[in-house]
């Protein structure tokens, strides 16, 4: 499998003098084009870190990081804002959301931020995109009226508009109830399925059960590795996933 994402010995600090802390130590990883990842470990282990600096949000102290084959390190302010914005998706647990638009605009905008922008296109491309995510209907529905799980799908269809090469997720399903959290993990399973590659951090459990490669991270660095099992998995063998990610996690003393 082609590589999409390596990062090689990163580290990172935050803080200075008896307050400095290394967030990363010398991690290394990498994500194949068209993987399903999810990162799991303790709070405050650098899941989130390693999530930022991988997709270029934030700068590292040493270490590289290629995407696409390029390293990130290599490229002005502009050109990895460019990078970002067409290449990679972003789902957080809260989509920042205008609540003064719609949900349709609200999807629409980033894209109409861009210079020489084909709004028709746009707005097909939306709609497309409503469509494919059950929320079709509700283009003109204020984000204040939008369930959690709706609001949400907002945000994924808004990371989908520049058909990303990889969609970062942190904790995407941290704010939703399970049944809304089992919908927004089969909605990232169906955009797996097309071919794009897929990183999360989560803390739950279920949540990883449904992706290809669970990465553990313990005190800025990957720990260790599991394979819950290609992604196509029946409802039938979910439970067996749940329960051997369950019990590796266990033995990580998780
Ligand atoms: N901007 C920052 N300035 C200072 N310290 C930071 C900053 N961002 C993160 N940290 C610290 O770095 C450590 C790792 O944070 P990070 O958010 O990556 O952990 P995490 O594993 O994602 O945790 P959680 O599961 O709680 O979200 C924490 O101790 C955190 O307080």
């Amino acid at each position: 499998m082609q590589q999409l994402l390596v990062g090689e010995r990163i580290v990172k600090t935050f803080g200075a003098g008896d307050e400095k802390r290394k967030v990363l130590d010398d991690v290394s990883v990498e994500i194949n084009a068209g993987e399903f990842v999810a990162v799991m470990g303790p709070s405050g282990s650098g899941k989130s870190t390693l999530l930022f600096a991988l997709s270029g949000m934030d700068g590292v102290d040493s270490g590289s990081i290629r995407f696409a084959g390029v390293d990130l390190a290599q490229l002005n302010d502009n050109a990895l804002a460019d990078m970002r914005r067409t290449s990679m998706g972003f789902v957080f647990q809260q989509p920042t959301l205008l609540k003064n638009l719609n949900i349709l605009d609200n999807i629409m905008l980033p894209s109409l931020r861009k210079r020489r922008t084909n709004r028709a296109q746009v707005t097909a491309k939306a709609h497309m995109l409503m469509e494919k995510t059950g929320l079709a209907g509700l283009e003109k529905r204020d984000i204040t009226q939008a369930s959690g799980g709706q609001l949400q799908r907002v945000g994924i269809c808004r990371a989908l508009m520049s058909d990303p090469q990889i969609i970062f997720g942190d904790e995407p399903t941290g704010a939703l109830n399970s049944t809304a959290a089992n919908e927004i993990m089969a909605l990232l399973g169906e955009i797996h399925r097309t071919g794009t590659t897929i990183m999360l951090v989560t803390h739950d459990a279920r949540v990883a059960a449904r992706t290809e490669r669970v990465l553990f991270m313990l005190d800025g660095n990957i720990a260790g590795e599991y394979r819950p099992g290609a992604y196509d998995a029946t409802r039938d063998d979910l439970k067996a996933r749940e329960e051997g990610l369950a019990a590796w996690l266990a033995a990580m003393k998780f």
